[in-house]
């Protein structure tokens, strides 16, 4: 049974999306059933608080999964006492604290700092079998997409959306475009899938998925390991796609067989069959089609400031007197200035100040034995200040001490770390300082990303590694390696992998009794858990106010002064960095809005102000901006973006595209997001706000006009349910709370055809309370 019937073939996403539709209405928008929620502690304090203040509460707790990584000091936790102790930064704390709080509150599974299975929040999720093939994955985390290698359709959300999820399962979609990449023949060696992606998006920009679901095809992709997949879709955000996903195949269904929370006995059989009708049919009609040969794509690093800023190792730094393009040019000689390099510089040659491997991109034991490979019998080069790995989660870390890759690390002069996202972001003490330059394994080379004024270059494991030892970027297949024992960049799935992976599993429950196997033991540990549908419905919220209708201002006209921005690919981390995103609440994000274009410290450590747009008259009173360059808003899903532009009194942004997710965030917070042409904008609107000229945004008629009443744009297109809400001042939540009828009905569909996603992580649900810690302390949090 399906709820929405497409006749044809259809795509892989097709197939996952419609499997999922509780709901259409009239204006075309859908009601998605999200099968596993996510989440951690930077982007889940303001959800929880609106269900409390709602007297709301989680739908299905075995549908989510909670973890803490952000904000975590990768240090030793062999001394662990408790987390006011352990994480020194009171913001950092507060956050972690409140995740602790909510989950006890809500009863939502947890690993906190004190579990084995704590770690990203992409990394162990699949690590547990709580992602699975077909389902709909969803975090307030724009890497989600790295749930898309194992055929789910997987995608980060904002705040308000993680609330709405908690509160109903269902999530408000528009239908996405299919875009698939072709990756024809076999990657040659040393070539992994982290160059792959660089290459993918140096060749189509950031912008080149917006809008669309990106499937990957073909032989290269097919012959990835599990891991390297996940490397792939986890950057299908960097491309600007909703979403990545591969076909599941059997390499998919053997990483995914005897995980904790992945379906057993009869259960699996019915997964398995269902999850081999997961293809694209032949015929199926991409709107967009991408062809790569493996064969063309050599070891890749980005040079700049946008991971569209990719290059072959053997390349050297563009030379902006070669670009033509104003807007590209310009961008380019900023990105040049930041990084800190000369034009035409072979990249090489360029030295290092540190190594950084880790993140949900690469932090995997594959990339870390990738890694260790390269390091191996070698030392750190003396000009390399500090080379951290960082393992994805505390299991990563338990099998890679176990298979003595710690060592390896350490005694070639790297540190080896406790789980963490760390460095990519550096919301925990693990940044750069100014102007460090870092080969790293993450996904993102924001300006500010690794710490204020950091320069980051992306790589692959053996590469960053490789960076480590020789003290400057190099081609790793050119790399001497010391030991011929180790495996050198692995990109087959280790049939040994799983069996270690169990073996970390099984140290993690009770001791087996003789004679008993790991599945009767989960099997039995199942038949224990509480039949649960709605666990939490009953039970009591604490905190919970009265239900009270929450509305937002209604947006109908709006006329105000518009400031000119004259950049493309303004990222979430340049409109509000890292630092402000330790918060509990919506507001006073002010200060932190564009902070560091905004803002120079003087030689007191004291914040100036630059000229930046909004710090000159009349733009400080700005209302609207009007953007020249495609894809503002991409890169994170940190709706503290659109909370800081509200805070600042901005209601309105025009630009030619934006990132996927800033532009839902904003909708959910009364800010309109205005897409249109950029000779449009660069005509007839960037000139008014160059002079200051006020624009009136008449969003019912979806018109702009001049101050004196003269049509500039007779239509700007806006989605009808979106501009429903926003006109009428409608909060999403009440609304999908009165289509109850329909996901009870969705429900009872899923109870039956999908039963073997029932169980979700209800494991962690009966068990917690029950297990020790394995550090050997009694914790609070667990
Ligand atoms: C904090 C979170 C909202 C953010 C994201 O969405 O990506 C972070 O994980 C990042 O990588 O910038
Ligand atoms: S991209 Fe970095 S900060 Fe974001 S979830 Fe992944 S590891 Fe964490």
């Amino acid at each position: 049974m399906s709820f929405t019937s497409s006749e044809g073939p259809k795509t892989l996403y097709d197939k996952v999306f419609e499997d999922h539709v509780v709901h259409k209405d009239e204006s075309g928008s859908y009601l998605l059933y999200i099968d596993r929620h996510l989440l951690h502690e930077v982007t889940s304090p303001q959800a929880f608080e609106g269900l409390k203040n709602a007297g709301r509460q989680v739908r299905r707790t075995n549908c989510t999964l909670a973890t803490v990584d952000h904000n975590i000091p990768t240090w030793s936790r062999k001394n662990f006492q408790s987390t006011e102790t352990f994480i020194k930064e009171q913001d950092s704390l507060l956050q972690v604290q409140t995740l602790n709080q909510n989950v006890k509150d809500f009863n939502v599974p947890y690993f906190g700092m004190t579990d084995a299975k704590q770690g990203i929040v992409h990394v162990i999720g699949p690590e547990q079998g709580f992602t699975l093939p077909g389902t709909t994955v969803v975090c307030g985390d724009s890497h989600t997409s790295t749930h898309g290698a194992f055929g789910a359709l997987a995608f980060g959300i904002g705040t308000s959306e993680v609330e709405h999820v908690l509160a109903t399962q269902t999530i408000i979609q528009a239908k996405s475009k299919n875009m698939r990449i072709l990756v024809n023949g076999k990657l040659t060696p040393g070539v992994t899938s982290k160059d792959l992606i660089l290459h993918i998006i140096g060749v189509i920009g950031t912008a080149g998925g917006t809008g669309c679901v990106i499937e990957f095809a073909g032989q290269a992709i097919e012959d990835l390991s599990m891991e390297a997949r996940m490397s792939m879709c986890n950057m299908a955000i960097e491309a600007g796609a909703r979403a990545g996903m591969i076909k599941p195949d059997d390499i998919t269904f053997e990483y995914i067989k005897g995980r904790p929370l992945a379906p057993k006995g009869a259960e699996w059989e019915k997964a398995v069959k269902y999850w081999r009708t997961l293809h694209t049919d032949d015929g199926a009609h991409f709107d967009y089609n991408i062809v790569v040969e493996a064969k063309d794509i050599i070891p890749t690093i980005t040079w700049g400031t946008s991971p569209q800023d990719a290059l072959p190792i053997n390349a050297s730094v563009p030379d902006p007197t070669n670009v033509t393009d104003p807007i590209k040019k310009s961008s380019m000689e900023r990105a040049l200035q930041y990084m800190g390099l000369k034009p035409n510089t072979p990249l090489k040659s360029i030295p290092i100040d540190k190594v950084f491997i880790g993140s949900c991109t690469n932090s995997r034991i594959e990339d870390l034995r990738a890694a260790a490979a390269v390091v191996k019998g070698q030392k750190k080069a003396q000009n390399v200040k500090l080379a951290m790995v960082v393992p994805g989660s505390g299991l990563v870390k338990q099998q890679a001490e176990k298979e003595g890759l710690d060592k390896i690390f350490e005694d070639a002069g790297f540190e080896w770390r406790e789980a963490g996202c760390s460095m990519c972001l550096g919301m925990n003490p693990d940044i750069l300082d100014p102007e460090e330059r870092c080969a790293s394994t993450s996904n993102r080379n924001f300006e500010g990303r690794q710490g204020a004024r950091s320069r980051t270059h992306l790589m692959s494991p053996a590469m960053a590694a490789a960076a480590g030892i020789v003290g400057h970027f190099m081609d790793i297949r050119e790399f001497q390696y010391k030991d011929n024992d180790v495996p050198k960049i692995s990109i087959e799935q280790d049939a040994q992998d799983k069996a270690l992976q169990d073996a970390v599993y099984q140290h993690e429950k009770e001791p087996l009794q003789q004679g008993e196997s790991l599945d009767e033991l989960e099997d039995d540990e199942q038949k224990d858990i509480p039949p649960e549908d709605h666990v939490t419905k009953e039970m009591p919220v604490k905190g919970a106010k009265a239900p009270v209708p929450s509305a937002m201002q209604p947006f109908l006209t709006l006329t105000g002064i518009a400031a000119p921005l004259d950049k493309a690919n303004v990222d979430t981390d340049a409109i509000i960095p890292k630092q402000f995103l330790k918060t509990i609440k919506r507001t006073g994000l002010k200060a932190g809005l564009f902070y560091e274009w905004r803002f120079v410290k003087d030689a007191n450590g004291k914040d100036q102000e630059t000229d930046f747009v909004l710090n000159v008259e009349p733009y400080r009173k700005a209302e609207i901006l009007v953007v020249t360059g495609d894809n503002f808003g991409c890169g994170s899903s940190r709706e503290h973006a659109p909370w800081a532009l509200k805070d600042f009194g901005i209601k309105s942004i025009i630009a030619p595209s934006f990132g996927d997710i800033f532009y839902n965030n904003s909708f959910k917070n009364g800010l309109l997001p205005i897409r249109l042409p950029q000779e449009v904008i660069l005509e007839k609107l960037y000139p008014l706000a160059k002079e200051g000229t006020p624009l009136t945004i008449d969003l019912p008629n979806q018109k702009i006009l001049d101050p004196q009443g003269n049509v500039l744009v007779d239509h700007f297109d806006v989605e009808d349910f979106r501009k429903h809400c926003l006109v009428n001042g409608l909060d999403d939540i009440g609304i999908t709370l009165q289509k109850e009828e329909f996901i009870q009905k969705y429900e009872a569909m899923r109870k039956d055809r999908f039963s073997f996603l029932e169980n979700g992580s209800k494991l962690y649900i009966a068990a917690r309370g029950t297990k020790k810690s394995p550090y050997g302390n009694t914790s609070q949090e667990w």
